[in-house]
């Protein structure tokens, strides 16, 4: 069965990139590549990375008005994303424009509520109500545009897993028992998340700062083991 760890590979630096995706790979699913690499690499740095062989997760977070990002998206077709990130927030016409655009096979998922943020960081931007209630709310909006699922927290997986059967759920802000949090407000271990209906387990520095990234992917994948959706109790 493929991983459904997507490690996080956040540097501008082409060559550290090729060696941290070299140590873990026989440990994940795929490569996530976000806006640190992106914007230092490239569409070549993509393709440098994708020769590897592992799925790309592009994770650009596109929010624009709809015409900007569905062309946006058409313009990263060629990269052949396995999966690609947009904006939630930036509504139901970008949603759609955006999944309109995407190659064959690309899933779109859209990102709710950012990890990093919690109940007081929606409150002072003027978002009423909890992160569930948001995240449900984001839900609901990417899934009648047509896209194929959403980013959000191990906290509301469960949830939205339950209000949209075949949807995918990229669960970042993964921590294993004990590791430092970082600028994540919203974090379970990836097990948990995993048991709760996680499709996708985003995993960046647990995996590539430590000491030895290839034993920490190895360590994951280990305790996922038992933990599989169809074995585990939310
Ligand atoms: O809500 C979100 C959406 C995306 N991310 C991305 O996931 C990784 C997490 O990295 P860690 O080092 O494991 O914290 C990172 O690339 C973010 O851009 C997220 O964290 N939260």
């Amino acid at each position: 069965m493929t991983s459904p760890v997507y490690v996080a590979i956040d540097t501008p630096d082409l060559e550290t990139a090729r060696a941290l995706a070299g140590q873990v790979r026989d440990h994940v699913g795929g490569l996530k590549l976000g806006l640190e690499f992106f914007a230092a690499n490239g569409p070549a740095g993509v393709r440098e990375l994708g020769a590897l062989g592992l799925d790309i997760f592009l994770d650009l977070k596109l929010h624009d008005i709809p015409n900007t990002v569905g062309k946006a998206v058409a313009a990263l077709a060629p990269l052949s994303p396995a999966v690609l990130t947009v904006h939630a927030a930036g509504g139901h016409a970008m949603l759609a424009a955006a999944k309109a655009a995407a190659p064959a096979g690309c899933k779109v998922v859209a990102v709710t509520v950012l990890t990093s943020l919690d109940a007081a960081d929606l409150a002072a931007a003027g978002v009423a109500g909890s992160p569930a209630e948001q995240v449900r709310r984001l839900a609901d909006l990417t899934r009648n545009a047509g896209c194929d699922g959403i980013v959000c927290s191990g906290e509301e997986v469960a949830a939205v897993a339950e209000a949209w059967p075949g949807g995918t759920f990229v669960v970042p802000g993964l921590r294993p028992a004990g590791a430092d949090v970082g600028d994540q407000k919203r974090v379970m271990t990836p097990a948990e998340a995993l048991g709760r209906g996680a499709s996708i387990l985003v995993i960046g520095r647990p995996i590539t700062a430590a000491p030895d990234p290839a034993e920490a992917a190895r360590s994951i994948a280990a305790s996922l083991a038992h933990h599989s959706p169809l074995t585990a109790t939310a």
